[in-house]
């Protein structure tokens, strides 16, 4: 998606992203056990370990993929792959959008569990477990992308 069609924001705080990674943890209960969690670089990284520490999962690997430079896409590159076909493992990404970086990720471990927190309609399909579907013309801000700051009042805009 362009970044020009993306006119909406869903800004997500650390608390709300540790309560939706939790109720992610808690759908995810259904489809226990897991040999570990691989969580997609960077974005899944936080809340891989939220769902670690509600699941009781010690073992954590990490598969390595980029597309994104701010809001532009490009090819998903993937830095660092997994062996095997993902057997008993949960995959974990923060979001799913236009599903490039998902169909990359089946592409690699098909049998692996795909749960991400935040889904968008492109790429749903893609994914097993998610909690919130946003649409596809916003802009998930995560808590570790922005910062508090001042903001005019309204009357100034
Ligand atoms: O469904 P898609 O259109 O592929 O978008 C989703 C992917 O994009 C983001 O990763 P990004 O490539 O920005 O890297 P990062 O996780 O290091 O931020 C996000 O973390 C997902 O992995
Ligand atoms: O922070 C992000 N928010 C998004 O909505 C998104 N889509 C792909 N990659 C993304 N990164
Ligand atoms: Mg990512």
């Amino acid at each position: 998606m362009s970044p020009s069609t993306l006119d909406k924001s869903f800004p997500v705080s650390w608390w709300e992203l540790h309560r939706d990674a939790k109720a992610l943890a808690w759908r995810l209960m259904s489809a226990q056990p897991f040999k570990g969690i691989i969580a997609i670089t960077r974005g899944g990284l936080v809340p891989a370990a939220i769902i670690a520490r509600e699941l009781e999962v010690r073992l954590i690997d990490t598969l390595c993929i980029a597309s994104y430079d701010d809001r532009s896409q490009g090819d998903a590159q993937v830095l660092k792959r997994i062996p095997g076909d993902g057997t008993g493992w949960l995959i974990v990404d923060d979001l799913v959008d236009t599903g490039s970086t998902a169909r990359v990720v089946r592409e690699m471990l098909p049998k692996a569990h795909f749960a991400t927190i935040y889904a968008k309609p492109a790429g749903r399909p893609l994914v097993d477990t998610f909690v919130t579907e946003v649409s596809q013309d916003t802009w998930i801000l995560f808590p570790w992308d922005t910062d508090m700051q001042a903001v005019p009042p309204l009357i100034k805009r």
